[in-house]
């Protein structure tokens, strides 16, 4: 009995291939299953015995052997089931993890576009409840293919070899519970599917609750929104009864149509034992056996409802099992040196039909930095998102000469590092949070930040923990922990999308002297609205609203653009004013 292994699978969409992956297990299910159901039979048949036995005042010495052995097999029948039901729970566990490891692996190399159009509750719940519940159908259905299927065939052989008119004729009415079962199957396919439905619809709200708790708090709309959940959560139940009403009470109606051949069996089975030629025992064996038949087949019309309702939860999770993808991390990068040229670059983003940004470019030296402004909604962001090679783009961009798109993803992620708009802190300690588990030191990253000094007053240091979305820390030291994040591997290329906007201006220039002097190997790509700190970098890319650029040093801009010139002297005004 060794322990789990999860592992990728080969053709995860196919369910069959997760009961042919678990061959061991499966085989083990087959065994115990075979052997427990046919034993089981055996009970009623020593219970008669007994019965005959104690009936027939044989001696007290044979009747305490018959006793002590039927004792003894009903022990063996429950070690079988034991056995059975630990390698059936095994099975499920292990198809349960390998499913959810899939739909993860799916979820990570799934492209940004793709997962900007998912819906967070809906990914969710397919990813965790909807797998939980196509598992609990697959469990269901290996086991009752024994415990129902193979003990149904045991009985039915038994009670033929007692009789065969009283089992033919008491059995006919097991196939119309059978065909009624088969017959509400659409019903409860189209209630599950509902159900499913409005199940993730929720997750997604509950979602949406916490990421903008605040807001919501803000605007005083607590109310209005517990009402509108309350409003979804009876929905929700009322889609839940009718999911399971059909499933789950109609096993009392299909007991009984199936127990109706019962009257059958005491009405020919009476006369038998009248007439001499059953005992009371064999009676009692056979009525036994009809009792546990029926009751199984009553249970196996269920059976058809749960696998059924366990359909949907797979036609649900189906999309998102995928081939198992993991990233080359063969890379061929020349850490020598560092030179990017953009020639004549627009990008279009996926959903949009016409370019952002047109025919950039720029040449760019290791050690330099660039800065990157403009109006509002010129394409500063989109610039820098672009040099990041996640979408296709027209033109060229070239690190160390190498066209970007001819790199891995692995060498890109290798290459370039990236911080964004919003911070992106995990609910974890500082420490992680800009190691993100790769181990490495961060004391001067902390000091090229500036974030020595908050360090002093925090009791924790490095293992202050952020609290969700980093909560608990100030603006600008969220800010401070992403950047310390994008800079400590030093990439070759570090892209920063409006890193100061939090960050006082005495800072921001302290940080920029410590980029300049620490950050020699790089090409720092710098996105700001501020231009205060454009006079100490390199070059600034001035990006106009009508998609023209104006691409110089900060004193070039100054001469050849009014527009920048006059942002660049208000913000100095602003700037002396504030002090
Ligand atoms: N994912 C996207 N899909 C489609 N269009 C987008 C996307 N992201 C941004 N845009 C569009 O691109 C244009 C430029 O946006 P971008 O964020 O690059 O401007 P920006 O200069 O950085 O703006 P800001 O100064 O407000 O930060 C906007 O009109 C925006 O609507």
């Amino acid at each position: 009995m060794s322990g789990l292994k999860i592992e990728p699978m080969k053709e995860p969409d196919k369910i069959i291939n997760y009961w042919k992956k678990e061959k061991f297990t499966v085989a083990c299910i087959v065994i115990f299953g075979l052997t427990f159901n046919n034993a089981i039979v055996l009970g009623p048949i020593y219970q008669g015995k007994l019965l005959d036995s104690i009936a027939g005042a044989e001696s007290l010495d044979s009747v305490i052997r018959l006793a002590v052995s039927f004792v003894f097999l009903i022990g063996m029948i429950q070690l079988l089931r034991y056995f059975k039901r630990f390698y059936i729970r095994r099975f499920a566990n292990n198809t349960s993890a390998v499913m959810k490891l899939m739909i993860y692996n799916n979820i990570m190399h799934k492209s940004l576009e793709a997962l900007e159009n998912e819906d967070i509750g809906n990914l969710m719940t397919r990813a965790v409840s909807d797998v939980d519940v196509c598992v609990e159908g697959m469990r269901k259905f290996t086991t009752e293919l024994f415990d129902t299927g193979v003990l149904m065939v045991s009985y039915l052989v038994s009670m033929l070899a007692y009789d065969v008119k009283i089992t033919v004729l008491s059995t006919l009415y097991i196939p119309i519970a059978m065909a009624l079962a088969e017959k509400l199957k659409n019903v409860i396919y189209k209630y599950s599917a509902s159900f499913r439905s409005k199940s993730s619809y929720i997750a997604g709200i509950v979602y949406d609750a916490i990421e903008n708790a605040m807001l919501y708090r803000a605007n005083g709309m607590e109310a209005q929104n517990g009402q509108k959940y309350n409003d979804d959560l009876e929905d929700l139940q009322s889609k839940a009864i009718k999911a399971n009403i059909l499933e789950n009470s109609m096993q009392p109606v299909y007991n009984v149509i199936a127990m109706l051949g019962v009257i059958t069996v005491i009405y020919l089975g009476g006369a038998k034992v009248i007439e001499g030629s059953w005992t009371v025992g064999i009676f009692s064996t056979y009525i036994v056996m009809f009792a546990a038949m029926a009751n199984k087949a009553s249970k196996a019309a269920k059976l058809f409802n749960s696998v059924q309702k366990s359909q949907v939860s797979w036609k649900r999770i189906k999309p998102y099992l995928a081939e198992y993808q993991s990233k080359d991390e063969a890379s061929d990068i020349d850490n020598s040196s560092t030179e990017l040229s953009v020639k004549n670059l627009s990008f279009c983003y996926p959903a949009a039909r016409e370019p952002i940004i047109e025919n950039i470019s720029f040449e760019v030296d290791q050690g330099e930095i660039i800065g990157v402004t403009g109006p509002i909604a010129s394409g500063k962001s989109t610039l820098g998102f672009s040099l990041l090679g996640l979408y296709p783009y027209i033109g060229s961009i070239r690190i160390d000469g190498k066209e970007l798109k001819d790199y891995s993803e692995y060498e890109r992620s290798m290459m370039i590092s990236y911080l964004g708009h919003k911070p992106q802190l995990l609910s974890d300690t500082i420490y992680n949070n800009i190691t993100l588990g790769n181990g490495k030191d961060i004391n001067s990253v902390m000091e090229d930040v500036c974030f020595d000094i908050d360090l002093q007053s925090m009791p924790d240091g490095v293992d202050t923990l952020v609290g969700s979305s980093g909560i608990r820390l100030s603006g600008g030291q969220q800010a401070r922990i992403a950047l310390a994040r994008t800079l400590l591997n030093k990439s070759k290329i570090i892209i920063l999308d409006d890193p100061f906007s939090a960050v006082d201006m005495k800072t921001e220039e302290r940080i920029i002297e410590n980029l300049k002097a620490n950050y020699k190997n790089s090409i720092i790509i710098l996105i700001s609205h501020r231009l205060t700190i454009f006079s100490r970098i390199n070059k600034i890319i001035f990006l106009y609203s009508d998609k023209t650029a104006g691409y110089g040093t900060h004193n070039d801009l100054m001469k050849s653009s009014g527009f920048y010139a006059e942002i660049f002297n208000l913000q100095c005004m602003a700037g002396d004013n504030n002090d």
